[in-house]
């Protein structure tokens, strides 16, 4: 894929997690870890110093609480804190449907000018972008 190696350059979209955003998940702290790894490397990537090399733009992709089998958690699957799941999800209004997060992931594909941002979609507020500063 990178022109360097002769290829056409392209897009890759990671998909992290809202949980990748928040300070804290206490129930679980290696999903929490992971999707911050997702962020992190995903934001590196998508700097511009790496898009003139390979010619591949990076985003992640932050969706909350979707109506997917990864919600069903159960104790064997997640351990003792695995009823925080469903709790969490009611508190916010309930499951994102899998559409709205297709309709993220459709924008970040067909708006080229968006390289290493970060989508969030939430019930709340939708699809937006997180901002960070530029500098840091
Ligand atoms: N559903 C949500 O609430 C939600 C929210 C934010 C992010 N995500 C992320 O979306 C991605 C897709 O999850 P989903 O919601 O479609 O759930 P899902 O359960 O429908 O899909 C997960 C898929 O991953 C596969 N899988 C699990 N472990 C694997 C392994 N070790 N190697 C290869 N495949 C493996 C499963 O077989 C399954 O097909 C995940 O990265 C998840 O963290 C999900
Ligand atoms: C509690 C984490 C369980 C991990 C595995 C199960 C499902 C994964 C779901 C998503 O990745 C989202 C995970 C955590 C989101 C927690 C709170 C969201 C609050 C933000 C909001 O929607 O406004």
């Amino acid at each position: 894929m990178s022109t360097q190696n002769g290829g056409r350059g392209g897009h890759i979209i990671n998909v992290a997690s809202i949980a990748g955003l928040l300070s804290s998940i206490p129930a679980a702290p290696m999903y929490a870890a992971s999707k911050h790894g997702v962020v992190a490397l995903s934001r590196c990537l998508g700097h511009a110093m790496h898009y003139k090399r390979h010619g591949v733009r990076v985003n992640a992709l932050c969706p909350s609480f979707t109506d997917t089998d990864i919600i069903n958690v159960t104790e064997d699957s997640m351990g003792k804190d695995y009823w925080m799941v469903p709790k969490t999800f009611e508190k916010l209004g309930g499951l994102l449907p899998v559409s709205t997060v297709v309709e993220g992931f459709l924008q970040l594909v067909e708006d080229d000018t968006q390289n290493g941002a970060v989508m969030r979609v939430t019930l709340a507020k939708g699809i937006d972008y997180k901002q960070y500063r530029e500098d840091l």
